[in-house]
């Protein structure tokens, strides 16, 4: 099991090379799971609305109408174009919480903080079973409470916990930078004890801070191999102890 999330920003930066390499792993019968961002389209519809955009920490406090947004953006554009590349590609590609249909089941993180934001709990993982093989998983990070609320969590919290829950092998996260940036230079490895220094002296800010967190997170509880990269056949910086 892949698990590979694309940032909102990376959506654009995707190459052939990019495709090629998931039907390697895909003609190797590795199971791909791609969690995609949105959160630059999120911000700029919001704006066009006049509706505030407040992020703590790399997380969009998120209010109903920011949540219907956000809900719209992500499942019924952005999802629907992120399937056409890939079937463009030649790939099969099955997505898995399109419109109500969700993997991903959660609960608020802390309403009175940011609103309708959420965390994943568990996952569906008859869906999982159900879907065919030879084919790319696609999802966004919307996740279901029990009573079928739906709640906007962060792609790369979401790509986290899915890493986590599904025992994934390797957790790839795809943004527009090569890698974690020092003093401007690309950290090949970092370990957690060096990126909790970065963080507190201000190096790593904004939208790179839940990506460390997830990264963090995932050592923690035994995913082995978490990269943080522009393109798969970059190195990027490699998370690790
Ligand atoms: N130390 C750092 N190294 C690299 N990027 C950083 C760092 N600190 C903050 N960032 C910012 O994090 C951004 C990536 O996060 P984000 O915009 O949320 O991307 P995505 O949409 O891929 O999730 C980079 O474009 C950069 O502006
Ligand atoms: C709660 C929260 O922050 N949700 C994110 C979900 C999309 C996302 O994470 O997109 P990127 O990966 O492109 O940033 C948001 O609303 O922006």
């Amino acid at each position: 099991m892949i698990i590979i999330k694309i940032g909102g920003n990376a959506i654009h930066q995707l190459t052939e090379d990019f495709f090629k390499q998931i039907q390697i792993w895909l003609d190797q019968e590795k199971q791909i799971i791609i969690v995609h961002g949105g959160g630059q389209l999120i911000t700029a519809t919001s704006q066009f609305f006049n509706l505030p955009v407040q992020k703590i920490d790399g997380i969009r406090k998120t209010s109903p109408a920011e949540m219907l947004l956000t809900q719209g953006l992500l499942s019924n554009v952005i999802q629907p174009y992120f399937a056409q590349l890939f079937q463009q590609h030649g790939i099969n590609c099955q997505p898995l919480n399109f419109n109500g249909y969700t993997l991903l089941q959660g609960q608020y993180l802390d309403q009175s903080q940011y609103g309708q934001v959420g965390q994943v709990t568990s996952i569906k993982t008859q869906l999982l079973a159900q879907s065919p093989t030879n084919s790319v998983i696609l999802i966004n990070s919307l996740v279901q409470t029990p009573q079928g609320q739906l709640l906007n969590v962060n792609a790369d919290q979401a790509a986290q916990a899915l890493a986590v829950l599904t025992q994934a092998q390797e957790l790839i996260l795809l943004t527009d930078v090569p890698g974690i940036l020092v003093d401007q230079e690309v950290q090949t490895q970092l370990t957690p004890a060096l990126a909790q220094q970065f963080m507190q002296e201000g190096q790593i800010t904004g939208g790179m801070i839940p990506k460390i967190k997830a990264a963090l997170a995932s050592l923690k509880d035994g995913v082995h191999q978490i990269t943080i990269t522009d393109q798969l056949n970059h190195p990027g910086t490699t998370i690790t102890h």
